[in-house]
């Protein structure tokens, strides 16, 4: 498997309002997409988009800001520890999705859950914080062509 660009930081929220404030008017952010809920990953999400090398919005890493929907949510127990928000996961693309499931399930590492469809219409992965030097790390396979982030 190669590791492909850090396409997010995944940022959990009590309040996607107050932290797209704090994105803009504390960093500097400009560009900020329409909040969507993802009923099946349990989270509502908004994509902040930072520029790439060559100073573009649209391509370069993004932070996602996810907010519980509910108390079932993957991070609600992550917002009871951290009740202000905190840095929840990095996620790095893949060319191929089964053949990086591959390669770290012949290492061992735990993959929570099956692959599903992640917040950019790619198929992703989780894999434990315990087993990847204390980061909850998602894999997602690179949209395929020259596709701008349309969230
Ligand atoms: C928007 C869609 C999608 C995308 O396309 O981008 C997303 O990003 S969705 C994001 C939300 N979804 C997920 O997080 C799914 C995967 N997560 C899980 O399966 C679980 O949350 C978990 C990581 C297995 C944690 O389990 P949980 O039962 O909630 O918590 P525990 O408190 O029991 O955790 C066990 C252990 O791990 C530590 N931990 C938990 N979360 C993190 C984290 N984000 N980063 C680092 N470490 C984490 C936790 O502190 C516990 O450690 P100990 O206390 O030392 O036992
Ligand atoms: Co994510």
């Amino acid at each position: 498997m190669k590791l492909g660009r850090l396409n997010h930081i995944g940022v959990a929220t009590p309040s996607i309002a107050e932290s797209i404030r704090y994105y803009r008017e504390v960093m500097g952010a400009t560009k900020f997409h329409e909040p969507f809920d993802l009923e099946a990953q349990g989270v509502k999400v908004c994509f902040v988009d930072t520029p790439d090398a060559a100073g573009e919005l649209g391509k370069g890493t993004q932070i996602e800001l996810i907010e519980p929907l509910g108390e079932d949510s993957p991070i609600a127990k992550f917002l009871e520890k951290n009740p202000a928000g905190a840095q929840h996961h990095v996620c790095y693309e893949v060319e191929d999705i089964e053949d990086a499931r591959k390669w770290f399930e012949e290492m061992g590492k735990r993959i929570l859950g099956p692959t599903r469809i992640g917040a950019h219409g790619t198929p992703i992965f989780f894999l434990h914080p315990k087993d990847m030097m204390g980061q909850l790390t998602e894999i997602m396979e690179t949209p395929k062509g020259d596709a701008h982030w349309s969230n």
